[in-house]
């Protein structure tokens, strides 16, 4: 390279004029310069003292960076360029120049003001731009002189000819000496645009931050952030992003991506999306305590996939600024900014700002929710506090879940009494309607505290958030089924009330907040305890009800009995029987025509069993409906069969620790008679429509005035049930068999009714007795009974002497049949032998034969004699 003259090359030795005028020209400029605070001024300066002086064009002040050892242009004389016009010129503004090429090493290296003629140096390999441009503009020559600070050279001042050799050793000289000078000055001049930059980042920042401090809404931080990014003079896009709840991702907050013009599209995934934090980009941002700017291509071909990067990439956007926004410790959010430059102390300055903005924001929004959230939640409990029923409930429920907070109501389940099942409570069967499934059946499904989701959400403290998206990758059945209604999350709550679950609770909804789901799940629970006691309590009432009426005709009849009236042969064996099975637990199977006192006998022995505190259970098994039978016994769960409203104990389990009285068995039809067996085997029994099994302890009586024998035969009755039922048989005789006991019950029931009906009979004629003991009693004592009962009170002046017997019985026309096949003697036969039965052989004296047939008692004994009648014949 071939350099052009160094100073004091050029021309003979200065003469004295010359020197003088050098001296001045340097003190003028040294004392001009020490004044210059401005850059501006400084090139004024120059173009005004030189020009006049020295053919020069035009000079230029380039600084060097040492970081990144290049140099650039850092004071133009615009003005004087005559290559202003050079479409190259533009060009050079901003442009840096390497240090390490042999041109501007050349001078670095010189001692002082260096000249080259540029058309030797600049095609040479690596020579600067701008000498070529310089060229084409007309420039022949440049002086460069180093400026020096603590002897570093800190840049060049650059002096352009038109024409070759002009630079002459005094002006060399004049450059070489003003060098110094011009260094502070240009130092000054940095120093001074430094302090001016940083007044001017502390007047921004202190104009940004009282405007921030007024900000309250979303809408207002938006706005203050971009007065502050146009102030800084950058037009470009940014997005603050903050950091969702669940602490994993985070979502734009305020977005504005400049002036640009963008796909919409692009725009409306960018604002709606939500990333991960962990993405390799947000991540860094976050854990960086300084700001971080990134290159969109460089980090895509790193190897980063997240969404918006591609989008920025498509945008356009190639630099990227990440800083995150911080409340203390806390992390809150970042901020990205698409910037070229960065300024790293304001950005740093902007974004504390931005982040106590966001913390107020935050905090502001996060009062205002909980305020909404309590109002709401007062409204709910206000409603949920009128609620009495189911139906209340879901209307409380669907209003407020789903109209207030976007949120379905999917299932509630409460847990059965046994501790274990869950049933279903409530549910919106059209929620998922879209999954083609038929939820009401689903719903139906056997669901226990054990069923895997239903467990993990009652050991829960506060329920279980179910990301819907997360299940389904984890294989969750219901997550399928939950995806159709288009919501994010399934909540799973546990109803409680004290410490005690009652239910769960399914809800679906994008977001709820834990205060919201604590709310609802202690109101709702509250409310569904409430229910459920109601029902319980309506039940309850029900059952005493009906256990009540049943009591009440209980004791009508228990007491009825004070003793068995009857001292018959066949009655005093039928005592011997009682007294001989009372105190066991055994079967007893009462025998005898209707009327005959079976229920008595029945209560007696039950009376003097060791189950004597507790009432006989009596079940009339004519009485009752074929289909209704099984239920009586056995009870039935609600929903067991249509009409089952409610649950309702079966006789059986009334009966538990008890006699259970099985009257009129023979009438049990076929398919309840091998129901009763398997109880009478087992001991044990399960509701109809019940899925737990009872044990119960029963003691059972069975009545019938059927020949159960002849029914087995006739296939009416199970032989295996008979079997069990016919244990221990006690026979009644009927009461035609056992006249004398006529009387002692005529004298009973009497009393009985006179009691009952407050008209004191005092007598009873013989007339009428001796009537009732001919009568034959087809009904049996209920027959005897129901006379006595009428005569009571048809009775005048407390005597009883008239009894209407019916005349057209059965038994009577029988004997009217006999009666009339027979002779005169034979019928008087007869008619004696069986008065005398029933006076108990008693011939003469009162309530005797001979009073009843109206004869003299020796006249009856002649009779006797004469019809032969003895003893054998009226005792047999
Ligand atoms: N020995 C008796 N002493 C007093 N009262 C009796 C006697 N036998 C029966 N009765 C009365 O007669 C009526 C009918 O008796 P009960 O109902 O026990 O007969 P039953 O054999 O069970 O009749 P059914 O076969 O029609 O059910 C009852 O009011 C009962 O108190």
């Amino acid at each position: 390279m071939k350099k052009a003259n160094l100073p004091g090359a050029e021309g003979a030795v200065p003469s004295k004029t010359a020197l003088e005028q050098e001296r001045k020209i340097l003190l003028d400029l040294g004392n001009d310069l020490t004044r210059v605070r401005d850059k501006n001024d400084l090139i004024a300066l120059f173009s005004k003292r030189l020009k006049s002086l020295y053919s020069i064009t035009h000079a230029i002040i380039a600084l060097i960076d040492h970081k990144d050892e290049t140099y650039g242009a850092f004071l133009y004389d615009i003005e004087n360029s005559p290559i202003k016009s050079h479409p190259g010129y533009k060009l050079l503004f901003g442009q840096r120049f390497t240090l390490n090429e042999p041109f501007i090493k050349s001078v670095l290296a010189a001692d002082g003001p260096i000249s080259f003629i540029l058309e030797e140096v600049m095609d040479q390999p690596q020579s600067p731009a701008f000498l070529r441009v310089n060229y084409e503009g007309g420039i022949r020559e440049i002086l460069m002189t180093k400026l020096l600070n603590a002897e570093k050279p800190i840049g060049f001042i650059n002096i352009y000819s038109d024409k070759a050799g002009r630079f002459t050793n005094e002006f060399r000289s004049i450059m070489n000496g003003i060098a110094p000078q011009l260094s502070s000055a240009v130092t000054n001049i940095i120093k001074n645009e430094e302090l001016r930059n940083k007044e001017k980042e502390k007047s921004f920042l202190l104009e940004f931050s009282s405007d921030i401090a007024t900000v309250r809404t979303k809408e207002e931080l938006a706005r203050s952030v971009r007065t502050a990014i146009n102030k800084l003079n950058q037009k470009s896009g940014y997005v603050i992003r903050r950091i969702n709840e669940d602490k994993t991702t985070m979502s734009p907050y305020v977005f504005d991506l400049g002036l640009k013009e963008h796909d919409q599209n692009i725009v409306n995934a960018l604002q709606k999306a939500s990333y991960p934090i962990n993405d390799g980009l947000q991540n860094r941002v976050l854990e960086s305590p300084i700001p971080l700017l990134f290159n969109v291509e460089r980090e895509i071909q790193r190897g980063l996939t997240a969404p918006y990067l591609l989008n920025w990439q498509a945008m356009g956007f190639k630099n990227f600024l990440g800083i995150r926004l911080r409340n203390g410790e806390t992390n809150l959010g970042l901020l990205f900014l698409d910037i070229e430059e960065i300024n790293v102390p304001l950005l740093q300055g902007i974004c504390s700002q931005i982040s106590i903005a966001l913390a107020n924001i935050m905090a502001n929004e996060q009062i205002s929710k909980k305020q909404e959230e309590q109002a709401f939640l007062l409204n709910f409990s206000n409603d949920i506090t009128q609620v009495r029923t189911k139906n209340d409930l879901q209307a409380a429920i669907v209003t407020v879940l789903d109209k207030t907070l976007h949120t379905k109501l999917a299932m509630i389940r409460v847990i059965d009494e046994d501790g274990f099942h869950m049933s279903p409570f409530m549910f919106d069967k059209t929620l998922f309607e879209k999954a083609k499934v038929d939820f009401e059946k689903m719903s139906a499904n056997v669901i226990t505290i054990e069923e895997k989701y239903t467990a993990q959400v009652l050991a829960s403290e506060e329920g279980v958030v179910f990301n819907i998206e997360e299940e389904l990758k984890s294989g969750n059945a219901y997550a399928q089924l939950w995806k159709t209604t288009g919501l994010r999350n399934s909540y799973g709550l546990p109803l409680r009330v004290g410490n005690k679950n009652i239910g769960t609770i399914w809800m679906q909804a994008d977001r709820l907040s834990p205060l919201i789901l604590r709310g609802i799940c202690a109101q709702i629970s509250i409310a569904i305890a409430n229910i459920l006691a109601n029902e319980k309590l309506l039940a309850y009432k029900k059952q005493l009800e009906v256990e009540n009426d049943y009591l009440k005709e209980q004791i009508k009849t228990i007491y009825n009995f004070s003793e068995i009236i009857g001292n018959a042969d066949t009655m005093q064996k039928v005592y011997r029987l009682m007294s001989l099975v009372a105190e066991s637990n055994t079967t007893v199977l009462v025998l005898g025509e209707t009327g005959t006192g079976k229920e008595l006998i029945a209560r007696a022995i039950h009376n003097a069993s060791p189950r004597r505190d507790k009432l006989m259970v009596k079940v009339n098994c004519a009485a009752l409906p074929a289909n209704l039978i099984e239920s009586e016994l056995f009870g039935h769960e609600r929903g067991a069969f249509t009409g089952a409203i409610d649950r309702r104990l079966g006789k059986f389990e009334l009966a538990n620790q008890s006699t259970l009285f099985l009257d009129e068995i023979g009438e049990l039809p076929l398919e309840a008679q091998s129901k009763l067996l398997r109880v009478i085997q087992e001991r044990e029994l399960e509701r109809l429509g019940g899925k737990q099994t009872i044990k119960v302890d029963v003691r059972l009586i069975a009545a019938t005035n059927r020949n159960l024998e002849e029914e087995v035969k006739a296939g009416r009755f199970r032989a295996d049930l008979y079997y069990r039922l016919n244990v221990f048989p006690i026979t009644l005789p009927p009461l035609r068999e056992r006249a004398d006991d006529i009387e002692p019950l005529i004298h009973f029931f009497v009393a009985r009714y006179s009691k009952n009906t407050g008209r004191r009979i005092k007598k009873v004629t013989p007339k009428v007795i001796q009537q009732l003991r001919s009568y034959v009693f087809p009904g049996n004592v209920r027959e005897l009974e129901h006379l006595i009962e009428r005569s009571v009170l048809l009775a005048t002046d407390g005597v009883l002497d008239e009894v209407y017997i019916p005349r057209e019985t059965n038994a009577e026309k029988h004997e009217q049949a006999y009666a009339l096949n027979r002779s005169l003697g034979q019928v008087e036969r007869d008619y004696i032998i069986d008065v005398l039965k029933r006076c108990a052989g008693k011939i003469s004296g009162s309530g005797g034969a001979a009073e009843i047939l109206d004869i003299p008692g020796n006249t009856l004994h002649s009779k006797m004699k004469k019809l032969g009648i003895t003893k054998a014949d009226y005792f047999s």
